[in-house]
């Protein structure tokens, strides 16, 4: 389904943090949202998220670190179980066998709690939970910059490659232009809570119009990196 959702927008302490925004993602679209810190991004992101669920739109959330999202004190088999639950669907071995495939992490041992597995594998068990549902939407906020850069391009390439000629859309949510720019396939640029680019990916490297947009792309060494 297309998600869309308009005149959204936040207030906090007689302060405008997100200027009326309207959003449309297509199905199956991967859409980047990069921005300066404190641009607003994440405002937009949460916002967002609560926005489309009020209106039962199955929104997924992949935070910045595993911290977020897994209780150090439960076992991986718990939250497997919890995120089932959430979604009150019942245990589905298959299911769990090919996300855990996509996102290779079929070595892990369920019975550890999170320390037991690695930064890498906690994050990648984290999407592996936010895929059970098959969202229509997976909203990841800087979901790779607590890994290293080589774990982090290779979670994207998998989520990549799971996502790919699959309904789930994505917005990316990252100050981080280079790791954005390979992976969606349209930019939204965000400045001072307002949206003030919005263009496919090609076409907003080549020409970047916005004195936001064009500090962004300035910062041209991130085409070195590997993710
Ligand atoms: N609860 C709040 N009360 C007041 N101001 C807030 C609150 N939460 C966020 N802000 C302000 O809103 C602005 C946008 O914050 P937001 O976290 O959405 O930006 P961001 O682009 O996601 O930044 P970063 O990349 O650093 O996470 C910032 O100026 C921040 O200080």
């Amino acid at each position: 389904m297309t998600i869309t959702a308009t005149g959204l927008s936040v207030i906090r302490s007689g302060r405008t943090i997100l200027h009326p925004t309207d959003i449309v993602i297509r199905p199956g679209e991967r859409v980047g949202l990069v921005g300066a810190s404190g641009s607003g991004k994440s405002t937009l992101g949460h916002v967002l998220i609560d926005n489309l669920r009020a209106e039962g739109v199955s929104v997924a959330h992949v935070p910045q670190s595993p911290d977020e999202a897994l209780d150090p004190l439960r076992s991986m088999a718990f939250h497997w179980r919890e995120a089932e639950r959430a979604l009150e669907l019942s245990a589905d071995p298959i299911r769990q066998q090919m996300l855990f495939n996509a996102l290779h992490i079929e070595g892990g041992d369920l019975r550890k709690r999170p320390w037991g597995w690695s930064r890498g594998m906690q994050q990648r068990f984290v999407i592996a939970m936010a895929l059970i549902g098959t969202p229509d939407l997976l909203v990841m906020d800087e979901p790779t910059s607590a890994l290293d850069p080589v774990v982090a391009a290779g979670t994207m390439d998998l989520l990549d490659a799971y996502l790919k000629d699959r309904q789930t859309a994505l917005l990316l949510i990252t100050h981080d232009l280079g790791l954005a720019a390979r992976r969606v396939h349209r930019l939204m640029v965000m400045d001072d809570g307002k949206i003030v680019e919005d263009a496919p990916t090609e076409r907003f490297l080549m020409a970047p119009k916005t004195q936001a947009a064009k500090a962004l792309c300035a910062h041209r060494n991130w085409l070195e990196l590997p993710c």
